[in-house]
């Protein structure tokens, strides 16, 4: 065969550095210890390396403007200049870099005169943007030059770029009305006064001699609206027939784009980008549409999401069934690398027999130029290599799991919750005031508590000497707590350096990386596990440090595990077998769990499922199955306890509507969500839906370093009391205290307490 490679792109890079070098430098410049002009350097040398490992690899199209401080959403909004009112007055007085910068982390982190942009689920990714704020009057001109930057900074390298823009149907979409906005107005409305913005922004780019860009409308692969279609055709035939402008690409990832693919195809734009991995239906929907006619489509065939090999077989055969639908052909990732880590090289201690089955981010460019190899010379010239990769299906099977899987079923079901409810109030231990105050579990990660794991890792510190640590850290946690007055306590979690990997790194057919670090949202980052095979439970994972923090306290201590739904969307998991199966495998393993920390005298409970938003279906019609199968695996993990014994779960991150009618199906006895933001309506619109047991409303955001005052957590407890009564109500923060401070927590939860305590003083109890 003789046919010219076709060209390759990668959707965009990670920037962190192979040691999280972008963490140290904006936490260094946030705590004064870094100057802006060293964090700028140190940004643009991440920057230099991602482009050059690009360039190196052979990627054709290269990204640039991927590249962000804190989160692109919010650079976007900034391009725009779609500040919210509070923020401009900071930002107008902005006179030199520094005080550039310190406008755009105020919009990010909040600051003493304003509140942080929301931060919200990227998709059903565990990335987190800023939620742009737009109302009627939000200016929207362009007013900055990022994009012309990155261009003309990666050209001085010598690398031509394909400058990257969030495209501006998914950028409306994924803003929010801001507060001066009416009833009825949605972002979208200004879409007509956004295009100039964006058609000025390629006028400058193609001025500055970009031959191309690619516009990204993720949006796509949710379901949209005859209007919001409409809106799209619209932006893209403005966007299209502008004159002097680079090459659109419009592209689309995290699943199939169904009505959409149409407009595309018909829009008067050079490529389209569509995701063959999350999306393999785009298959058939294209070939149904007949094809892209002379646009060029590339193709996502290399996985952007989880770090399995690819099967450069299969990817070369989709390749070639996709030939003749377009005028060319670009291989491509399904979607940007940031969300998997970036070398596989820097893990020294997995076991060979996984390794071989992976791939990081630099891994996967190599993966791209050998289908596009394949593509061109036939797939003899990739020789072995076709062969290298696949899981070798049942090395990691487990008889005695799957057996013991068949033989429970769905387990038994607890007794209604009106028993078990009598049963856990009965006087003595049980006994808790109207208006319960606790918190989510973690207490702040000190630098000491980090230092000491770090130390312990290094082989610097023995585990006893580690494991006193942790028990007078549990101490310290535990006298606090009691100071304070809060009335079920937490060991606080010192001993886990995150809330999935710590499980991870316990269970069999689990494996945890060193370096593997995805960024998860603005400076903080997670080392998502790997979940290879078949899991069980060796030994117990957390019963001494639950059965030690219990022994320190007349109080009850609540025990803490992270749920099966949880434990997949932040793991990068085996795509053998249907999640389900494998979430039933990890409730299985904490079912037993479960039993342990209840027959160790553990009276409450907590099973975490902050993920289970996260892994819904963007697809409404796929929601139903998901949310049946996630409330199963919770109710196995979970409803192996006496009645008497509480079941508290925990999710956060908002945007409840699609999941709120499942949190009953969980079965928890009490359920504290995220509602701060929203000012307490959740609790009214679970009452709506028929929830009829315990629910914590998180009454203040510790996603901010602001302490909340007694007046406001009063205020909202009695916003939540018009919607539940007292004795189903609990008082706590919204979240976990682990990224926050002492100096913060501690005033935070003594105000908590006083103001729970007032409330209850005028209810007469
Ligand atoms: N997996 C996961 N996803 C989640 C959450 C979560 O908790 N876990 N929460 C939500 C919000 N996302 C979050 C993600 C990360 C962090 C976070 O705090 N991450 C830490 C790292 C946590 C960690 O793995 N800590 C390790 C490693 C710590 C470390 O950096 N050690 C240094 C040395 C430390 C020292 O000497 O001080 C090193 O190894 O170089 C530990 O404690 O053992 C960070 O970025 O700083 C918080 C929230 C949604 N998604
Ligand atoms: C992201 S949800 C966090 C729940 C966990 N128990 C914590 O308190 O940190
Ligand atoms: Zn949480």
């Amino acid at each position: 065969m003789n046919t010219p490679v076709p060209a390759t792109s990668v959707h965009g890079y990670p920037h962190i550095g192979p040691r999280r070098e972008l963490k140290r430098a904006v936490e260094g410049y946030w705590a004064g210890r870094t100057t802006a002009a060293e964090l700028d350097a140190a940004a643009a040398a991440l920057r230099r390396d991602a482009v050059a490992a690009m360039a190196a690899a052979g990627i054709a199209a290269v990204p640039s403007n991927t590249f962000t401080y804190y989160d692109q959403m919010l650079d976007t909004a900034l391009l725009f200049g779609a500040v919210p009112e509070r923020f401009r007055a900071a930002a107008a007085a902005a006179s030199d870099r520094a005080g550039e910068l310190d406008a755009y982390f105020a919009m990010a982190r909040g600051s003493d005169a304003a509140p942080p942009l929301e931060m919200t689920k990227w998709f059903d990714t565990n990335y987190h943007y800023l939620v742009p704020e737009i109302g009627p009057a939000t200016p929207l001109r362009l007013s900055g030059a990022k994009p012309v930057e990155e261009f003309e900074e990666a050209r001085a390298q010598g690398v031509e770029t394909r400058p990257v823009l969030i495209g501006p149907l998914t950028f409306l979409l994924l803003s929010k009305p801001d507060a001066s906005a009416p009833e009825g107005f949605a972002p979208l409305d200004r879409l007509d006064e956004l295009l100039p913005c964006y058609g000025e922004l390629l006028e400058r780019l193609h001025r500055a001699g970009a031959a191309a860009v690619r516009l990204d409308e993720p949006a796509l692969a949710a379901d949209r609206t005859p209007e919001e279609l409409a809106a799209l055709r619209r932006a893209y035939r403005y966007l299209g027939e502008r004159e002097a402008r680079p090459a659109i690409t419009v592209s689309t990832y995290f699943g199939a784009i169904g009505a959409a693919l149409p407009v595309l195809a018909a829009a008067p734009v050079e490529g389209v980008g569509l995701d063959f991995v999350a999306g393999p239906a785009n298959r058939d929907a294209l070939a149904a549409a007949g094809g892209l006619g002379g646009k060029v489509l590339e193709a996502g065939l290399v996985d952007g999401r989880n770090v399995w090999r690819t099967d450069l077989g299969g990817a070369l055969a989709m390749a070639a069934s996709l030939l003749g639908l377009a005028g060319g052909l670009t291989v491509s990732t399904s979607c940007s690398l940031q969300h998997v880590p970036l070398d596989l090289a820097a893990e020294t201690g997995l076991d060979p027999r996984l390794r071989e089955r992976l791939a990081f981010a630099r891994q996967k460019l190599d993966e791209l130029a050998l289908i596009a190899l394949g593509l061109a010379e036939g797939t003899e010239a990739l020789g072995d290599r076709l062969a290298a990769g696949r899981p070798a299906g049942g090395a990691f099977t487990d008889h005695q799991v799957r057996a013991r899987l068949d033989a429970l079923g769905a387990g038994r079901p607890r007794a209604d919750y009106a028993v078990r409810v009598r049963a856990q109030r009965q006087g003595g231990a049980g006994a808790l005031p109207p208006l319960a105050t606790t918190t989510i579990g973690s207490f702040p990660q000190t630098a000491e508590v980090r230092a000491a794991r770090a130390g312990l890792r290094a082989g610097r510190l023995p585990r006893e000497e580690y494991e006193r640590l942790m028990r007078a850290e549990i101490d310290r946690v535990i006298a606090l707590q009691e100071d304070i007055g809060l009335d079920v306590l937490v060991h606080g979690e010192p001993e886990r350096n995150d809330m999935v990997q710590y499980f991870a790194e316990q269970l069999a057919g689990y494996a945890a990386t060193e370096h593997g670090w995805v960024q998860s949202y603005g400076s903080r980052y997670v080392r998502p596990p790997i979940l290879f095979g078949d899991v069980s439970r060796p030994a117990p994972m957390t019963v001494e440090w639950a059965r030690y923090a219990q022994s320190r306290t007349a109080k009850p201590v609540k025990g803490m595990l992270t749920g099966p739904v949880t434990m997949l969307a932040w793991s990068f998991v085996r795509d053998d077998q249907p999640l389900a199966e494998t979430a039933r495998q990890v409730a299985l393993a904490l079912r037993d769990e479960v039993r342990d920390l209840e027959a160790a005298g553990i009276r409450h409970i907590q099973v975490d499922e902050p993920a289970l938003r996260e892994l819904l279906p963007l697809r409404r019609d796929e929601q139903p199955a998901y949310l049946a199968w996630a409330a199963e695996a919770f109710r196995l993990a979970t409803s192996g306890v006496a009645d008497t014994t509480t079941v508290h779960t925990h999710m956060c991150y908002s945007e409840f509507g699609e999941v709120i009618g499942a949190i009953g199906e969980l079965d928890a006895d009490v359920t504290s969500v995220e509602a701060a933001r929203s000012r307490m309506e959740l609790v009214a619109d679970l009452r709506d839906v028929g929830y009829r047991r315990e629910i914590g409303p998180g009454v203040y955001d510790i996603h901010s370093p602001r302490v909340p005052s007694e007046e406001e957590i009063e205020a909202a407890l009695r916003r939540a009391l018009a919607a539940v009564e007292p004795d189903r109500l609990w008082v706590n923060p919204d979240c976990g205290l682990k990224t926050r401070g002492y100096a913060e927590v501690e005033p935070a939860l003594r105000n908590l307490v006083s103001a729970a305590r007032r409330v209850r003083e005028s209810l007469g109890s």
